[in-house]
């Protein structure tokens, strides 16, 4: 071995004897700083790594399932670290509810996620500057700037806190709501958009691969008989349907909706959809290290949103008429006071859009992905839909009778658990449980450069774990199966669960649930009333996969289905 070779390898080995030091030592110095005295009452948790936290004991690709078992460790409330950033992490129906109700104050702020808090934060230029800026850029082209300045505040209602955020929730819920949220308006716009997208599944039947014999329900006495159905084609049920629930969102806030293969109409949507995507990537939502590389990509998107919403604004200004509001745009122009400037009606239009299409969109693709797995209950819906609706139109009146019907789409929503949780943090120290969940403060040496400053915001981040509530053990006979009986008494009657909190509670509760719920019923009922749902020909229901894709919202996997229109008078295909 020669002189040089001994060199490096005592160099390598000292250097690597050095290294272990300096981390065996920046270990003790942070796990002394993660544990010190004064947080022993804080909630446990796994004892984290410097720098990374709990990361490394997480399943990044189902972190809730991961959080999960540690609440099985740990108890109701505990401590993760995600990187350098502590979260408290709330499990199971009791806690939660305790926290979000009865501490909702505490427990009533928004996290921001370090994308928005990267967007949120500034410099505090005068807003009417910035729009003037936004629209120099966006003649200039220069994209990324104009979002980091039109999102310089923390503006709309999603990651917003604060007077903004309580103005623009409030608007926004009584507005819809004249707009025809929960009302016969928006079941009209909802039963319209019915037609449309029926219209477009049938499309999917040209070119039948195989005829199948099922057993079908269609007569109002109950006598079975078999029928034959062109299976037709296997489509992707996502463009379809999320089109169709964007349009009611349309419908109320531009007061008007839009042809499925229009372009302005089917870029919007998509990009939403991106942005959301992207805003659920693990990189983005664990690893903040990585946020300033996604962050272009998440800017480009918002910035086409931001474009096309513009232009949609400009052509609502042009037209306005004070004593005739179309939709939730036109009664935010003509409020010109406090919180309701431009920047607010961008974020708010753009939280309405984002929150409002994905989430009801994507249950209702899980509820028809759990159709074609389990044949006999869907079997259930359409014998009890043709029993007590016939071929008559769907409305919400009818959700009374549908006890079996409003059972599924009930359990559809706990088992797919879609919004795992949308972080929240306390605005005080708080004592729950037994356990001090103390405000993260910050002090002058945090600077605005500073990377702490950045990603752990005043105040501590907690995360009301929905996922735990819709799958308590203590709450639910079978929470991991797909049960519609959790929602039927003894005698088939539908019955509530207090437990079933898919919208969450308390200050920031979703706004949007009475839409999503008429929009789940009307689409869902009305789809099995026309259309038998199976697995692509070859594939078996077995085979169909319900794991699902984890992002900001929970969606079912890329998959196809097939749906056979089940009347004989539209298909005159009975033989
Ligand atoms: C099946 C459909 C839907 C589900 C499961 C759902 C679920 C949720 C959940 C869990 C939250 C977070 C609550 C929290 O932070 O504790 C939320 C917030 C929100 N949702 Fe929904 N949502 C749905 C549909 C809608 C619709 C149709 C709209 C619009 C009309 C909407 C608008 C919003 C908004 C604006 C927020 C933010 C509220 C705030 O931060 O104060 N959602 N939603």
């Amino acid at each position: 071995m020669g002189i040089l070779d001994l060199f490096l390898q005592s160099t390598s080995s000292i250097s690597l004897l050095g290294g272990l030091v300096v981390l065996l030592l920046f270990y003790l110095v942070f796990s002394s700083s993660f544990s010190s005295k004064e947080d022993r009452k804080e909630p446990p948790g796994p004892k984290p790594l410097p720098l990374f936290g709990n990361l490394l004991q997480l399943d990044l690709k189902r972190p809730h399932l991961t959080l999960l078992k540690l609440s099985k460790k740990y108890g109701s409330v505990f401590t993760v670290y995600l990187g350098p950033k502590k979260v408290v992490v709330l499990a199971g129906y009791k806690t939660v509810k305790e926290a979000l109700v009865n501490h909702a104050e505490e427990f009533g702020e928004r996290d921001p996620m370090p994308i928005m808090h990267e967007y949120n934060r500034g410099h505090g230029k005068e807003r009417k500057e910035k729009y003037i800026f936004l629209k120099h850029c966006l003649i200039l082209f220069s994209l990324q700037l104009c979002i980091k300045h039109i999102l310089l505040n923390h503006s709309g209602i999603l990651w917003s806190n604060g007077d903004s955020w309580k103005e623009m929730k409030h608007f926004a819920l009584t507005n819809l709501r004249d707009f025809g949220m929960g009302r016969k308006a928006s079941e009209d716009k909802i039963i319209e958009e019915c037609d449309h997208l029926i219209g477009v599944l049938k499309k999917f039947k040209g070119q039948s691969k195989y005829l199948s014999i099922i057993t079908n329900y269609v007569s109002k006495d109950l006598t079975f008989f078999p029928v034959s159905l062109v299976t037709g084609e296997a489509f992707d049920t996502t463009q379809p349907i999320k089109y169709a629930v964007c349009n009611i969102i349309c419908s109320m806030v531009y007061g008007s909706r839009f042809e499925y293969d229009d372009p302005e109409f089917t870029s919007l949507v998509d990009c939403i959809s991106a942005r959301v995507h992207l805003l659920g990537s693990t990189s983005i939502q664990v690893y903040y290290i990585f946020v300033k590389l996604l962050i272009s990509s998440f800017l480009r998107l918002g910035a086409a949103s931001i474009r096309q919403n513009l232009q949609l604004f400009s052509r609502l200004k042009e037209t306005l008429n004070p004593q005739m509001c179309r939709g939730f745009v036109d009664a935010f122009l003509v409020r010109k006071q406090n919180h309701f400037h431009d920047e607010n009606l961008m974020i708010t239009v753009q939280n309405l859009f984002s929150a409002g299409t994905d989430a009801s969109a994507i249950t209702l693709r899980w509820g028809l992905l759990l159709m074609a797995k389990y044949p006999k209950i869907q079997d259930q819906v359409q014998e009890e839909v043709s029993r007590e609706i016939g071929s008559r139109q769907v409305q919400v009146e009818d959700r009374k009778n549908l006890h079996f019907t409003n059972a599924v789409i009930h359990e559809t929503q706990r088992l797919a658990t879609i919004v795992v949780s949308i972080p929240h943090k306390t605005t005080q120290d708080v004592t729950f449980q037994g356990y001090v969940i103390k405000k993260v403060r910050l002090n002058k040496t945090h600077n605005i450069k500073s990377f702490k400053f950045r990603y752990c915001p005043q105040g501590t981040a907690v995360t009301p774990l929905l996922t735990s509530v819709l799958y308590d053990e203590s709450e639910w006979e079978r929470p991991h199966s797909f049960y519609p009986a959790h929602f039927l008494d003894k005698d088939g009657k539908f019955v509530k669960r207090e437990a079933f909190m898919p919208f969450s509670a308390g200050h920031r509760a979703c706004p949007g649930e009475s839409l999503a719920r008429m929009e789940l019923f009307i689409f869902f009922t009305t789809l099995l009333q026309h259309f038998r749902f199976t697995p692509p020909p070859g594939v078996s229901e077995d085979e169909l996969d319900l794991t699902p894709h984890v992002g900001f919202t929970l969606d079912p996997l890329p998959h196809k289905l097939c749906a056979a229109p089940v009347h004989e008078e539209e298909e005159g295909l009975r033989i």
